[in-house]
């Protein structure tokens, strides 16, 4: 069982993850940052990839829904999808965005359709900052055509080909990612840096108006 609550409990622990030399200012900006940073948005517009430089950024911990879900069910996504169905695997899902609801100090990265839970959503969403990486169903095609982690992550959500099926989901999904986000972000004309740098620009921005 991976453990969400042993990181849980780390983040309890006072200096734990301060980046080293910061100044009273940095300091009393950052006690203002959200303690949750979630990364939504379709397949392949980068939430893991940027998820972990963010993290790495702010001096918080990273999880990675998917790979959390892969430990827990002792299997890729792609085999226990094909085994147990989608139903299954959204059922694990959910239960997992409720105990990270509890976390702090954490920057998620959520697996693409973890915005069809609604009421964990906004549970998950609750004291936290959203963050939706957009892109076009072009870009998003071509991406997940070229990451070797599709075919163990990504099993097809649907009967149609591939992509048909994005542009799909994207219509059904995009209306969710709008209201349960806070942040939009095109992640299709960005370098997981340049974004990275934005999302931070944004924080910095937002903990100074509210000081
Ligand atoms: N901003 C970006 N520009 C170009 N390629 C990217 C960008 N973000 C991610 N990628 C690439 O797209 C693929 C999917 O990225 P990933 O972070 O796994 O997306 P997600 O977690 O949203 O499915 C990876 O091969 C990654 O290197
Ligand atoms: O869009 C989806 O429904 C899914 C997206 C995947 O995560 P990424 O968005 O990280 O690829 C993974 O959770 C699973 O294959 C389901
Ligand atoms: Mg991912």
């Amino acid at each position: 069982m991976y453990g969400v609550m042993e990181i849980e409990e780390n983040m309890e622990e006072p200096g734990l993850h301060q980046p080293g030399a910061e100044s009273v200012a940095r300091a009393d900006l950052t006690s203002r940052w959200p303690g949750r940073i979630v990364l939504t948005g379709f397949r392949g517009t980068g939430k893991t990839t940027v998820g972990r430089l963010l993290a790495r950024m702010l001096g918080y911990a990273f999880l990675d829904t998917d790979q959390v879900l892969e430990e827990r069910l002792g299997s890729t996504i792609a085999a226990f999808v094909q085994a147990n169905g989608w139903e299954a695997f959204r059922r694990a899902e959910r239960e997992l965005l409720e105990e990270l609801a509890r976390v702090r100090r954490v920057v998620v990265a959520t697996g693409g359709g973890a915005i069809l839970h609604r009421d964990a959503w906004e549970r998950l969403r609750q004291g936290g900052f959203v963050v939706w990486l957009q892109a076009d169903g072009a870009t998003i095609g071509r991406r997940l055509a070229a990451d070797p982690v599709s075919a163990v992550q990504r099993p097809p959500l649907s009967s149609e080909d591939p992509e048909r099926e994005i542009e799909e989901q994207l219509a059904l999904r995009t209306p969710l990612y709008a209201a349960g986000s806070d942040l939009a972000v095109d992640s299709a004309r960005l370098t997981p840096e340049a974004i990275v740098t934005l999302i931070h620009e944004q924080l910095v921005g937002r903990s100074a108006r509210c000081s």
